[in-house]
């Protein structure tokens, strides 16, 4: 694994309604991020946080069901080129949320560089939204369907070039919440998705097996996307979407352990941590706990 990373905080909480999520990256270095890898003999570079615009006034401007359309599209813009530098200077980009609306920028910035661009996508949701299909008019339930070129051009179209990514890169591990709209376009699109039943049934390592097996072959870089909602609210209940029946401690341990042993991670972000509707702030130790495994951290 390369071992000089850059951490980019994006305290983004425009791409949904809840507050707090903007203090996500605080509280994931309150919880001790820099040191846990620095004890893994990385080298860390931590570029502070990316600078936010708040809307003018209080507005609720919700112009093609997409609230805080041009705040939203003007951040990831600038992150997206913060992240372009850092891999662009060969250093491994770990992105610190924020809402999940922020992984537009980052693959913008990311998938510049591959040429197949692979991404793991470990959440309850699909994020697989357009303004049209949207219940919510919230953009962090669109980062995907956007960055697979399909959404508002202000925001397909981040850093001036689309697609991102192709659909047959992508494998989403532990939905069990998805919209009608995110359904159609899954099998129009033909993306890979294991549900909660599929972890079920097959186990964690089985899906993570076929996962690598299956990216192995196709792409030439994996984006991990970890939104913390992908594990069960009871296990990490700071986040603004919860949804029931979600991923355990240890299956999302495991998880990263086996992306770890596979090599074959080049970025990372880790999304939705809300100290707020946190409890001691054990979502952003979750959250700091997985990125140890994810990085090598083992018993042996
Ligand atoms: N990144 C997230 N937590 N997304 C939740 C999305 C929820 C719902 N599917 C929506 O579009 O509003
Ligand atoms: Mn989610
Ligand atoms: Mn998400």
């Amino acid at each position: 694994m390369n071992k000089q990373l850059s951490i980019i905080g994006v305290p983004m909480d425009l791409g949904q309604m809840r507050r707090g999520v903007d203090m996500g990256p605080s509280a994931i270095r309150y919880a001790g991020i820099v040191e846990r890898l620095e004890n893994l003999k990385y080298t860390i570079e931590d570029l502070g946080d990316i600078d936010i615009k708040r809307p003018a006034q209080k507005d609720d401007n919700k112009l093609d069901n997409l609230r805080n359309l041009n705040e939203v599209a003007e951040g990831n813009h600038r992150l997206a080129e913060t992240v372009d530098e850092v891999v662009g200077k060969g250093d491994f980009p770990l992105v610190l949320g924020g809402d999940h609306s922020i992984a537009m920028g980052s693959l913008a910035g990311i998938a510049k560089h591959y040429d197949n661009l692979g991404v793991i996508w470990y959440d309850a949701h699909g994020d697989l939204n357009t303004g049209d299909s949207s219940p919510s008019g919230n953009i962090h339930g669109m980062p995907l369907a956007v960055s697979l070129g399909i959404g508002h051009e202000k925001l397909t179209n981040i850093l001036d070039y689309q697609p991102k990514i192709k659909p047959e890169n992508i494998v989403i591990i532990g939905a069990r919440s998805l919209d009608e709209g995110e359904r159609i376009l899954i099998k129009e699109k033909g993306i890979k998705v294991y549900t909660m039943h599929e972890v079920d049934r097959m186990g964690m390592s089985e899906v993570v097996e076929e996962t690598i097996e299956y990216l192995k072959e196709r792409t030439d870089g994996v984006h991990l996307s970890l939104d913390l909602d992908g594990l069960d609210p009871e296990e990490a209940p700071g986040v603004g979407t919860p949804v029931m029946g979600g991923l355990s401690y240890r299956e999302s341990h495991l998880a990263m352990e086996m992306l770890f042993q596979s090599k074959m991670i080049t970025s990372a972000e880790f999304v939705e941590v809300n100290p707020i509707l946190d409890e001691k702030n054990k979502t952003a130790n979750m959250a700091v706990g997985l990125m140890g495994s994810l990085f090598g951290e083992s018993l042996k």
